[in-house]
């Protein structure tokens, strides 16, 4: 018996009620609350990763035999894609026969959106080039587990206005009281669009985002420091100067000096003495790899949002 499912392409996608439901069913799985439930026994999960991949993939491909689903996992090379197949055709097949398919695609949103045309199979956006909307659900897991709660929280988010930024600002801004403070180096910020979405969000929620490119004033009383490696998946700098513009955007444990109360985040993998000192990725204020063992919690309370129905 197939059911009709519910897809996560962009974090936009979701109601409040449904990312705070995310959220919190997240949290219930790394407390180990759910007791071990298999509502997923029968479905068919297809994992297809065109780009690397090892926290998203493995906690996605973890989740859905936890759950009780069985997977089928497809690499870059794989698919009748790469003979020429359209991915509307592709989807047309998965959708008769997969239940979810948890997709990370070299190309622009709209790719997944084609895949998605089929209301019985759910698709999630494992990352593409312009969001990372399960990074941002694993990171609010985190912060909600750590916390109590999101609202009012205040985070300075250092480095590339990538896909994890876009779906931080997207995520953090429909908390009220949240402070999101984007420092990304200049030519290297958030998408424009995102920002400005991320500004209608946060004034509905009585929240606040703010971008600027460079490192001084850096706001106080902060709860959380996050920061991103230089290499965003998939993508190259043409200007060869860039290590340049990107100096000042790092993490240093003299940085931490002034900011010693919050807690250090990083969607990882990190590259020590870059984007952030050893000290400050390694150090007690450092939660860094609870965010990335949220993601198997967080992937589970996804699956089961898309395809409970
Ligand atoms: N946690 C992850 O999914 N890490 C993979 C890469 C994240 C980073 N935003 C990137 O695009 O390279």
């Amino acid at each position: 018996m197939r059911h009709d499912a519910r897809d996560l392409i962009s974090l936009t996608d979701l109601a409040d009620e449904d990312l705070q439901a995310i959220v919190l069913r997240g949290v219930d799985h790394a407390a180990g609350r759910t007791g071990g439930e298999r509502p997923l026994t029968g479905r068919v999960v297809g994992t297809y990763f065109s780009k690397t991949s090892t926290r998203t993939r493995t906690a996605f491909t973890c989740a859905a035999l936890r759950l009780g689903a069985q997977v089928i996992a497809y690499g870059p090379g794989d698919l009748q894609l790469n003979t020429g197949e359209s991915i509307e055709d592709t989807g047309r097949v998965f959708a008769a026969m997969l239940d979810a398919v948890v997709a990370r695609t070299a190309g622009p949103p709209a790719e997944l959106r084609a895949m998605a045309a089929h209301p019985r199979m759910a698709v999630v956006n494992a990352m593409t080039a312009d969001e990372h909307p399960t990074q941002a659900l694993a990171d609010l897991t985190t912060l909600q587990e750590r916390f109590g709660g999101i609202e009012g929280l205040r985070l300075l988010y250092v480095g590339e206005g990538n896909n994890t930024a876009a779906a931080l600002a997207l995520a953090l801004t429909r908390f009220a009281g949240t402070h999101l403070e984007l420092r990304t180096p200049p030519g290297y910020g958030v998408d424009p669009a995102v920002l400005e979405r991320a500004r209608i969000l946060a004034d509905g929620h009585g929240a606040v985002v703010a971008e600027r490119h460079d490192m001084a004033d850096l706001p106080g009383d902060l709860d959380v420091v996050y920061t991103t490696r230089w290499q965003t998946t998939g993508t190259s700098k043409p200007d060869p100067d860039w290590r340049s513009v990107f100096a000042p955007f790092r993490v240093t444990a003299e940085l931490w000096d002034d900011h010693s109360k919050a807690v250090f985040m990083h969607d990882l993998p990190a590259h020590r003495g870059e984007e952030v000192d050893a000290d400050v990725l390694d150090g007690p204020a450092s939660i860094a790899f609870t965010q990335a063992e949220n993601k198997l919690h967080s992937a589970m309370a996804v699956l089961e949002w898309c395809m409970r129905g």
